[in-house]
């Protein structure tokens, strides 16, 4: 596991998207060979997906061979709704860039069966061999995606009951009001996600830093999902300085010192 300790959410933003456009470029995709992107959404990755954006403008990195996969999709609400993660995924990111529309994948909240959709979504996964890096942030109770607390760290695709706390959490995208977050979502499993070949995890703000611990300094534990980590053989996570407050100062200086060089090329 790397760990990247830099100073602000922001930085977090312009690290990794700096990072995913190198990856694709070194990459060199073409329509034949594209390079498969896994996505998240929430408030964390916001920053690195205006970066992207940027960084596509300038005409330092395009989508044009990449295939996207996103992380889960709520039930029940409809793919147009303003919160659903479809919107968040065309309004933040896939309207301002090159890819092809068919080069989207997001799971269906909304068919009659959830099984048959989450068996879908992994073939289409196998279908391109793997998930070249998948990006992620992390919940406040450490899950990954919607791998909420106890998922089974083998888990693939599927249903999963939101608990408590992350409705509450995702509130805020709902004006505050817990009864507008759904119960239920399609997400893909801890097992689905180290399968990818690089895994690159965003973590900003003192409400993570429990989180962060866990991932880092905590023993892989179901209840912590993104601890999950530590079995990968390359993974790495993005921090702010916020976010490493539960950390032993011993823990922050060692990946400091191992990463001055990457960091300093912010
Ligand atoms: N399913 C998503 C996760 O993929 C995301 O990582 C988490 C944190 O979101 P935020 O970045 O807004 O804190 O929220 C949701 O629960």
């Amino acid at each position: 596991m790397r760990l990247i300790p830099l100073n602000e959410a922001k930085d977090v933003g312009l690290w990794s998207a700096r990072y995913i456009a190198d990856r694709i470029n070194k990459f060199k995709p073409t329509a034949e060979r594209p390079f498969v992107l896994g996505l998240p959404t929430g408030g964390t990755p916001l920053a690195t997906y205006k970066r992207l954006i940027e960084l596509y403008q300038a005409g330092e990195v395009s989508f044009k061979h990449v295939v996207t996969f996103n992380m889960d999709e709520y039930i029940g609400i409809p793919a147009d709704h303003p919160e659903s993660y479809h919107s968040f995924m065309f309004n933040n990111f896939f309207n301002h860039v090159d890819i092809k529309k068919e080069n989207i994948n997001l799971l269906n909240g909304n068919t009659e069966d959830h099984d048959a959709e989450c068996l879908r979504y992994e073939e289409k996964i196998k279908s391109y061999g793997k998930i070249n890096l998948f990006m992620g942030g992390v919940g406040n109770d450490g899950h990954i995606a919607f791998n909420e607390p106890a998922s089974s760290l083998a888990s693939r695709t599927r249903i999963k009951t939101l608990t408590e706390d992350t409705r509450i959490a995702n509130s805020r995208f709902f004006d505050g009001d817990i009864n507008q977050v759904p119960k239920y979502a399609l997400t893909i499993g801890v097992g689905t996600l180290l399968d990818s070949a690089e895994i690159l995890v965003l973590v900003t703000g003192h409400n993570k830093a429990l989180a962060l611990q866990a991932a880092v300094e905590g023993s892989v534990n179901h209840l912590w999902t993104v601890s999950a980590l530590q079995l990968h053989p390359k993974s790495l996570l993005v921090c702010d300085e916020p976010s490493t407050q539960e950390l032993k100062v011993k823990t922050v200086k060692y990946f400091r010192e191992l990463e001055a060089e990457n960091i300093k090329h912010l």
